[in-house]
């Protein structure tokens, strides 16, 4: 089965809310929550992907910070590698060019949204951490 490696990016606003970005109907996965960010280029860094595609998807620039997860998740038509990363924007603010929609939630209703399986580990180590 196709493999691809991906990276996204919690994204922390002044008010430590989370950026949550709707698939679209005509992606994979639609109608489903992400975290923003893409696939690894062939010579990129995870950071440098993120940035790049949080450029291209948001238009704006992030700084990227802590790793929070690497899972695995298997779909029905492709195996996804998810490495997510703590990030902060530091130019621009966020527009919705690909996403259907983006909204700012509070880590404790991160799970009112129906998200990708994949990212489901990366919410479960957040939440551990907060407990910290
Ligand atoms: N960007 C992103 N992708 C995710 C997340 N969770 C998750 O399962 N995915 C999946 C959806 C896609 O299959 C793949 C990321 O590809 P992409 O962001 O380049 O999406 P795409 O629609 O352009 O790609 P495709 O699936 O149509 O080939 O990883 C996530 O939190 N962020």
């Amino acid at each position: 089965m196709k493999k691809v490696d991906v990276v996204g990016a919690v994204i922390y606003n002044e008010n430590n809310e989370i950026l949550c970005a709707l698939r679209a109907m005509n992606m994979s996965l639609g109608g489903l929550w992400e975290f923003p960010g893409g696939k690894i280029e062939p010579g990129e860094s995870p950071e440098e992907t993120l940035v790049r595609e949080i450029q291209e998807e948001l238009g704006c620039k992030i700084e990227v910070h802590d790793f929070i997860a690497d899972t695995t998740h298997e779909y029905p038509n492709v195996i996804v590698r998810l490495m997510t990363y703590k990030s902060k924007i530091i130019e621009g603010i966020p527009v919705p060019t690909e996403h259907e929609r983006l909204e700012w939630l509070p880590l404790e209703k991160l799970r009112s949204l129906d998200w990708a399986p994949a990212d489901l580990p990366t919410i479960n180590e957040l939440e551990k951490q907060s407990l910290k």
